[in-house]
């Protein structure tokens, strides 16, 4: 944007961030330093040092800061393992402003430099304006990129233009144990005075175009578990004299979708909420290249061919993945063994206004019928471990004006409105208790490469990143006073 269209405020605030580019970076490179992997229970203690790391500069902020314990979780071994704390933070409380409360999380998926990668995933590394490391982009440098617009204001000693809340937590990649738990009793204390919630923990569609996101699809996932007798057997004894549990399970994974994608599960369509002529327009002007997605995905030929196709499949109809058998042998060579139980395990993500107890019955429902026809005296149990709602937003809430502004104000063109086909859970969860609108705002390109080798968020991307996020915080203390009639989420079914 040229600087002439600037406030003078903006203009200051971007230069200095501009001229504190290395300081940000560095930040970004000491907080990537640290292996925080949830997923690994041996590198607890690493995400447990990345909470106080986080704590220390929301404290250095001038924030309250109280890093509430969850406890421990248990191991399948039966082993505790610590929780990470929970990082609730505040900073100001003057009544005349907007709160808003920013998630992220600071844990990583796993990352070793012998899966691929071109440099060491945990030693930031800067390679043709790209900054190179785990949790470059997921979620390590867009939680600093706000903290980073903060301590801009400070730092000029301008007025704060917002009260802020931060929830920071250390297990999303393994599946947020214990924090639903924790908004929940918090409702009515640390979100009572909440006014909008910002999460930045998904990426643009398109590598050069800004995005804001309002929906995300819901996720419910299932075990299929066949079970004949107590141990395995050789197939060359019972092959061909018994129902074998496997070739039960295949034939009940093999009727859940057809070849084009098409869910079989009867009823599991009747709900998906038609498409609204605002959504169709919105599609219309998405920039996004069919072409791109297919080459990132390796395959040779997706299931549809155009962008309208392409996004109505991912974002406005559920689609129904097969993950693992459990217990089936998988390993290189061959074992004539014919296991004594499998379990399948695939995943439906849905869509408004899919309920997810009809969900689970049609799918319940649908399994019995067809391992009925099989005659089979094999035993079936169905189950849904997980089930996360969708999450939709209204795009006509003041909040997403004030960040389309902002992005405009950084990056000289509108951004698109996308949805995301995967699954954020607790967006859903902060939008029921809070009652107040949920926005994303991402900041890296469609090809950072969250959860892969090489994953990355680009120098421009972050910086002007963390100039969104103070351009929006100006924004948003224009909606004082205008507030209250209009925050209502959107009702998700
Ligand atoms: N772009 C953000 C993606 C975040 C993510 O990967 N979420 C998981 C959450 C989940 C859903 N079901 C089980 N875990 C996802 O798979 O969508
Ligand atoms: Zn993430
Ligand atoms: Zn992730």
């Amino acid at each position: 944007m040229s600087s002439s269209c600037l406030s003078a405020l903006e203009t200051e605030i971007f230069h200095y961030i501009d001229a504190h580019q290395s300081d940000f970076i560095e930040n970004l490179k000491e907080w990537v330093a640290v292996e925080s992997d949830s997923v690994q229970p041996d590198l607890r203690k690493e995400v447990i040092q990345m909470m106080s790391l986080a704590a220390a500069r929301l404290a250095a902020l001038g924030a309250t800061v109280n890093s509430v314990s969850l406890g421990s979780q248990q191991l399948l071994n039966g082993q505790h393992l610590p929780l990470p704390p929970v990082i609730l933070g505040e900073l100001g409380k003057d009544p005349q402003n907007l709160t808003i409360c920013f998630y992220g999380h600071v844990d990583v998926q796993p990352a070793k430099k012998e899966d691929g990668w071109k440099t060491d995933p945990y030693i930031l590394t800067e390679i043709n304006g790209n900054l190179y490391g785990r949790g470059a982009t997921d979620n390590k440098g867009p939680v600093l990129a706000w903290i980073n617009a903060v301590e801009t204001f400070r730092a000029l000693k301008i007025a704060m233009p917002v009260n802020f809340k931060f929830v920071i937590e250390g297990m999303e990649e393994a599946g947020s144990l214990g924090l639903e738990k924790l908004l929940e009793e918090e409702k009515h204390g640390f979100f009572s005075d909440v006014d909008y919630v910002v999460i930045s923990d998904n990426l643009w569609l398109s590598k050069k175009k800004p995005a804001l996101i309002y929906g995300t699809r819901g996720n419910a996932c299932f075990s299929v578990e066949v079970e004949g007798g107590d141990k395995d057997l050789h197939s060359g004894t019972f092959g061909g004299i018994i129902h074998e549990p496997l070739t039960d399970l295949i034939a009940l994974l093999d009727s859940l979708v057809d070849p084009t994608g098409h869910i079989q599960i009867p009823g599991i369509y009747d709900a998906v909420a038609a498409l609204t002529d605002e959504e169709k327009k919105l599609h219309g002007s998405i920039e996004y290249d069919v072409e791109e997605h297919k080459n990132n995905s390796g395959v040779k030929k997706l299931l549809y061919s155009t962008k309208e196709e392409i996004l109505l499949h991912l974002w406005h109809y559920p689609s129904l993945s097969i993950h693992g058998i459990e217990g089936a042998f998988h390993e290189p060579g061959i074992k004539t063994v014919i296991p004594a139980k499998v379990i399948g395990k695939f995943s439906i993500r849905q869509v408004p206004n899919m309920d997810l107890s009809d969900v689970k019955q049609q799918v319940v429902d649908h399994l019995e019928n067809v391992f009925a026809k099989r005659n089979s005296p094999n035993k079936l149990k169905v189950s849904m471990p997980l089930g996360a709602k969708p999450w939709v937003a209204d795009v006509n809430d003041p909040l997403y004006k004030a960040a389309k502004k902002a992005i405009r104000t950084v990056f000289g063109e509108d951004p698109d409105f996308i949805r995301d086909g995967s699954t954020i859970p607790i967006a859903r969860t902060f939008q029921t208790i809070t009652q107040k609108t949920v926005i994303m705002i991402p900041i890296g390109a469609a090809d950072d490469g969250e959860h892969s080798q090489n994953e990355k968020i680009s120098r421009r991307n972050y910086i002007e990143g963390i100039k969104v996020f103070a351009a929006f915080f100006l924004e948003i203390s224009k909606l004082r006073g205008q507030l209250h009639e209009t925050s209502k989420p959107r009702t998700n079914k």
